[in-house]
């Protein structure tokens, strides 16, 4: 499997912000890569990085194994993206749009290969209505159509479904997961919500306050043979010397205050449980997580963040 993407060491300093702090990623062909956080994180500015819109402070990108600024045409070329709101002419038709745009970047396309494309993103029946009479979600469909004109092997989504109503977000999933399936493309799509990178991607990297917090494959992540057990007792002391000398001892992984945390996998936490009620644990609270929903949960405790994640 060979890497389309890869981010070594990359950092952006704005002033007295570091928008990205030395993040280091890989994505390869053929992945659907969930580039997930919240608002602020620092996704818009690696994603303009990648697509050479602003300099990095410090770090290299290479795309198609070749050094980005060394290559910058020749491998922009191969990318198609979608960072902002697409900028459409709302007084013509889809169909004129999608025309009028490929004529602009120099590509030559029947009007078949016009079709096709709307067709791709679900607009067939919509082509000859002015794009003031489109959706929000329709728009971006047409935006995406845009961006796939040259055929690139690499599209890049920056949140995508921001601001679209829940069919729209389904379409657009849907439409993520045929260009990947039918057309063979890679795509890095990047969310503030977790559930809807769940749902499409292989592979993510959350990224928090401009640093990396994990990557790995979404499959991984959600592994519930990795399950974070968070036990809360009224008894700490005498529940840690308990799991200490107990077949339990292997997860235990930390204790702070009245929690501790054990990992296991998640069919073991009802015998568990049992154990701990046998054994005079005073449980208060006992609540299984996979690595995301925990790290999840960490974020939404911090009042900063809850807007983000609650909405
Ligand atoms: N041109 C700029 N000048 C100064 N600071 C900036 C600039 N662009 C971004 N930032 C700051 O860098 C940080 C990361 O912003 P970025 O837009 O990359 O985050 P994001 O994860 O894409 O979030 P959002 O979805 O809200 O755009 C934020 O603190 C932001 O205020």
């Amino acid at each position: 499997m060979s890497a389309i993407i890869k981010v070594d060491n990359l950092s952006k300093q704005y002033h007295e912000v570091k928008a990205v702090n030395d993040i280091s990623f890989t994505v390869n062909t053929g992945d659907i890569y969930g580039f997930l956080g919240q608002n602020g994180a620092g996704k818009s500015t690696t994603i303009r990085m990648l697509l050479t819109l602003i300099a990095p402070t410090a770090g290299s990108i290479e795309l198609f194994g070749k050094n980005l600024h060394a290559n910058r045409k020749e491998v922009l070329q191969q990318i198609g993206a979608v960072i902002e709101k697409p900028d459409l002419y709302k007084y013509l038709t889809g169909y004129e749009n999608l025309s009028l745009f490929a004529r602009m970047s120099g590509v030559k396309v029947t009007q078949k290969k016009l079709n096709e494309q709307l067709e791709q993103v679900g607009l067939t029946e919509r082509a000859n209505s002015k794009v003031r009479t489109y959706s929000q979600g329709m728009k971006q469909r047409l935006g995406i159509a845009i961006a796939l004109i040259h055929d690139p092997k690499l599209i890049i989504l920056d949140e995508p479904t921001n601001g679209l109503d829940p069919q729209g977000i389904a379409d657009i999933r849907n439409l993520i997961l045929h260009l990947s399936r039918h057309q063979g493309k890679t795509i890095l799509v990047s969310s503030h919500l977790l559930h809807e990178i769940e749902l499409i991607a292989n592979r993510m990297l959350i990224i928090d306050k401009g640093k990396k917090i994990m990557e790995g494959t979404v499959a991984e992540l959600v592994d519930p043979a990795r399950t974070m057990v968070h036990l809360e007792v009224t008894n700490p002391q005498q529940v840690m010397a308990w799991l200490q000398n107990s077949r339990w001892s292997t997860c235990l992984q930390e204790q702070n205050n009245t929690v501790i945390l054990l990992q296991m996998n998640k069919q073991q936490v009802p015998e568990l449980t049992a154990d701990l009620v046998k054994a005079g644990a005073s449980i208060m609270a006992l609540q299984p997580q996979n690595s995301l929903e925990s790290y999840f949960l960490s974020l939404t405790t911090d009042n900063r963040h809850v807007d983000t994640f609650t909405n």
